[in-house]
């Protein structure tokens, strides 16, 4: 196991009606700025419950972050927190409303350029104001991390920062705030969390003997909820179980002390930025060829893999490989979740420009050891292809 340090500091209120208990997470004299997405937190009725439960509390509301949250509106909101001088940020949304509000919450003491806490990767950021989530959408873990992906419409960017300063206070997790979800969203978010366990467990064997026991539950857990979720969509355990596991797939727990690949998500990232096809659906495209493509670095355990969660265990070790990775492209296409570019009449015109894109973001030496070049990313999107 690799040395690590261990920091969550955010408080999970879980559960139905949990919303109730927001006004007693924050202190009487907080000045409280309400972010949210689309008219779904207003349909969905999340917005009323969250307004209710302020209660006497003043407060402002900001909306219309967009998916895939863009620099230029939330830089809108950064302008009204230090007009108003709101001093705690309340995200209601998904990861998209999550990520955008951390980097309000870091942007607003900043006093040079906002867009070099991206650029920085976060590093840039030294102070930020407190925030709190209230999660409608189990998919990016956001809630419980200290990461957020953030695009710039001007120039097509979309980065990623990290800072321990945006960590949320606490998070309210109220399975039936996800009941409003088209189901494509939910399916989303069976597949970003299961992408996520993977970044951070798909690399190579360091006797992490808890870590990878809870990833390979977690990923067990995604296998069997998946096409459960999409036949009873109605179900409140089965959305329980969806949310607390995306949650766990990126709170740090499972990548603690272990390896982490992330070329997934890079790649996907870009994919996104080029052609806006929605983040989780990037990485069903991505990570069964990047498997293909690096089966010789993963092979310990791509085989621990397909024993542990797929209970392969007869025919040669390649076979089993073989059979895991068909397996993972069965579950995520047997969610209507595409895994080939060609799904998306993205060509070779396409994985040039990709790779370009790579480039330009610095995105030269990607995967737990960096030997994800930019050839191997150029593999990885024809295998795709
Ligand atoms: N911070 C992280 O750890 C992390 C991890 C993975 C991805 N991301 C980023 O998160 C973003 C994707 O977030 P997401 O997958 O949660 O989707 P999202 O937040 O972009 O939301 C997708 C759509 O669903 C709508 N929606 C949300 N909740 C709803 C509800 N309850 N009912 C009806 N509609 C609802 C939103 O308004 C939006 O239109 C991407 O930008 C991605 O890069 C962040
Ligand atoms: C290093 C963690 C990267 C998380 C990407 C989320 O889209």
């Amino acid at each position: 196991m690799q040395n690590f340090e261990f920091y969550n500091p955010t408080r999970i209120l879980f559960g139905k009606g949990m919303i109730a208990r927001l006004d007693e997470q924050l202190s009487p004299e907080a000045r409280v700025l309400v972010l949210y997405g689309g008219a779904s937190a207003e349909r969905s009725g999340t917005l009323a419950e969250v307004r209710a439960a302020l209660g006497n509390r003043t407060f402002r509301e900001f909306g219309g972050i967009e998916a895939n949250p863009t620099y230029e509106t939330l830089m809108k909101a950064v302008a009204l927190v230090r007009e108003e001088k709101l001093d705690f940020l309340l995200a209601v949304g998904g990861g998209s409303v999550m990520d955008g509000t951390k980097f309000v919450a870091a942007a607003v003491p900043y006093e040079g350029e906002p867009w070099d806490i991206l650029v920085s990767k976060g590093k840039a950021a030294t102070k930020a104001l407190p925030l709190g989530t209230v999660v409608t959408l189990p998919a990016t873990g956001s809630e419980m991390n200290c990461l957020s992906v953030i695009s710039r419409q001007s120039t097509g960017d979309k980065l990623l920062f990290s800072n321990p300063l945006v960590y949320p206070r606490f998070s309210v997790l109220d399975p039936m705030r996800t009941m409003s979800l088209p189901m494509k969203q939910v399916i989303n978010g069976v597949v970003d969390s299961f992408v996520h366990v993977m970044e951070q467990y798909m690399t190579y064997p360091v006797d992490g003997m808890a870590q990878d026991r809870f990833s390979e539950g977690l990923l067990s857990s995604l296998v069997e909820i998946g096409p459960r979720i999409v036949a009873t969509p109605d179900d409140y355990d089965l959305r329980s179980n969806l949310m607390w596991v995306a949650t766990l797939a990126l709170n740090g727990l499972i990548g603690a002390g272990v390896p982490h690949d992330w070329s997934t998500h890079m790649i996907g990232h870009e994919i996104t930025a080029k052609y806006h096809i929605d983040h989780a659906r990037t990485l069903a495209i991505v990570f069964p060829a990047l498997i293909k493509v690096r089966r010789a670095e993963k092979r310990a355990k791509l085989l621990q893999y397909a024993t542990r969660v797929w209970n392969l265990t007869d025919g040669t070790e390649d076979q089993r490989i073989d059979a895991a990775i068909r397996k993972t492209e069965e579950f995520f296409e047997g969610l209507g979740v595409p895994t080939r570019l060609s799904a998306y009449e993205i060509g070779a015109e396409g994985i040039n420009d990709l790779v370009g894109q790579l480039e330009d973001h610095g995105m030269t030496h990607l995967g737990e050891n960096g030997d994800v070049t930019l050839d191997v990313s150029r593999k990885i999107l024809e295998a795709a292809a």
